[in-house]
C-alpha cells in the first residue's frame, strides 16, 4: 500500500520529514501519531502526490504519487483543512466528483450526505467546519480509491459524529478492502479502527509496525531500583523512571522477561505511544528507527 525508502522533505534550512523508511501492507488502517509540527501531514502529502521529495521516494499501491490520471484515481485524500470550494453547493460538489472521478459511487455519495442531514443546496461557504469536514470525507471515499489518505479526519467532528464517522469508514474498509492512513491525535481512536502504527517525532519514524506486534513486544516492569544499563541486550529499554527505591521501566523485547525481581505488566497503545514521545532518558538504549513486524 506504501513503501517509501529514506523518504525526506525539506523546507529551507528544516527537514519537515527525514530518512523516512516504511513498508505497509495493502488493505492496513494506519495510524500516523505524533506530536504538532512531527511531519505528518507532510508524509501525508507526499503519498498524495501534493508536494515532491527533497530526498528518498516513496510508491502508493505500486505507483508515483500525482504521476497521472491511473494513479490519481488509486488515491483518496482528505487534506487537514478539509479543503471545498465556498461557492459551490453540496450537490454541485457530488457532481464535481462524478465529473472527475472514474470510479465514482453516486449512490454512495448521495446517501451518506443524507444521512448527515446536509443541504444539497447550501453552499460550503455556509457550513459549519465539522459538515465541511464531512462533505470532504463523503468526496473522498465516493471516489472509491485504493488507498484513502486522511489527515485528521475526526478532528473538526463532534463526538457522536466522530463515532458515526469512524464506523463508517470500518464499514468502508471491511466491504470494499480500501487502504487507509488517518492522522490522530486521538490514541483511542487509532486503538479503535487501526491495525497498523506509525510514530513519527520530529520528522522522524520512531516506532512502525502492526499493533498487535507492538503491544506483544513492548512491557511495563517494576521492581527494586536499578540502572538500566544492566538490563540483557535484548532488552531495549525506551522510558525510565525511578525512586530511591524502585524503577518502572518500559522496554520492548522479543523474549519473556523471567527475572523474578521485576513484576511485568502489558501496555496499553496510549501508554506505549507516550513513551515514544518523551525524550529518552539518559543511559538507556532507546531504539530508534525500528520497523516491527
Ligand atoms: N509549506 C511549508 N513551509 C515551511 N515549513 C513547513 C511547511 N509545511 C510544514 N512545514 C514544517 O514542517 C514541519 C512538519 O509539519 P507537518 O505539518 O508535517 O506536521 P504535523 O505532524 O502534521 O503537525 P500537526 O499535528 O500540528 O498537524 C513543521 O516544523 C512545519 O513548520
Amino acid at each position: 500500500m506504501l513503501r517509501a525508502r529514506g523518504l525526506g522533505k525539506r523546507y529551507r534550512q528544516r527537514w519537515a520529514l527525514s530518512d523516512c523508511t516504511l513498508e505497509i501492507p495493502a488493505g492496513r488502517v494506519v495510524g500516523l501519531v505524533g506530536p504538532n509540527g512531527a511531519g505528518k501531514s507532510t508524509l501525508l502529502n507526499l503519498a498524495a502526490g501534493m508536494s515532491a521529495p527533497t530526498a528518498g521516494e516513496v510508491e502508493v499501491c505500486g505507483g508515483r504519487p500525482g504521476s497521472g490520471p491511473a494513479q490519481l484515481a488509486k488515491v483518496g485524500f482528505v487534506a487537514q483543512d478539509a479543503p471545498t470550494y465556498a461557492s459551490l453547493t453540496v450537490a454541485e460538489h457530488l457532481r464535481l466528483g462524478a465529473r472527475l472521478n472514474p470510479g465514482w459511487d453516486a449512490d454512495l455519495a448521495r446517501d451518506r450526505v443524507e444521512r448527515l442531514g446536509l443541504d444539497p443546496a447550501q453552499r460550503a461557504g455556509r457550513l459549519s467546519g465539522g459538515q465541511r469536514a464531512q462533505l470532504a470525507l463523503t468526496l473522498g471515499i465516493a471516489k472509491r480509491p485504493e488507498v484513502l489518505l486522511l489527515d485528521e479526519p475526526v478532528a473538526a467532528l463532534d463526538p457522536l459524529a466522530r463515532r458515526g464517522f469512524l464506523q463508517d469508514l470500518m464499514e468502508t474498509v471491511a466491504e470494499h478492502g480500501v487502504g487507509v492512513v488517518l492522522s490522530s491525535h486521538l490514541i483511542t481512536d487509532v486503538e479503535r479502527v487501526c491495525d497498523h502504527l506509525v510514530t513519527l517525532v520530529g520528522s522522524r519514524v520512531v516506532l512502525a509496525g502492526e499493533i498487535d506486534d507492538l503491544l506483544a513486544t513492548h512491557r511495563r516492569l517494576t521492581g527494586p531500583r536499578r540502572d538500566p544499563a544492566t538490563l540483557p541486550a535484548d532488552q531495549h529499554v525506551v522510558t525510565a523512571s525511578h525512586t530511591d527505591r524502585q524503577s518502572t521501566l518500559l522496554v520492548r523485547t522479543g523474549s519473556p522477561i523471567l527475572d523474578p525481581a521485576w513484576a511485568v505488566s502489558e501496555v496499553g497503545l496510549e501508554d506505549l505511544v507516550i513513551a515514544y514521545l518523551e525524550p529518552p532518558a539518559p543511559a538507556t538504549s532507546r531504539p530508534t528507527l525500528e520497523v516491527l513486524r
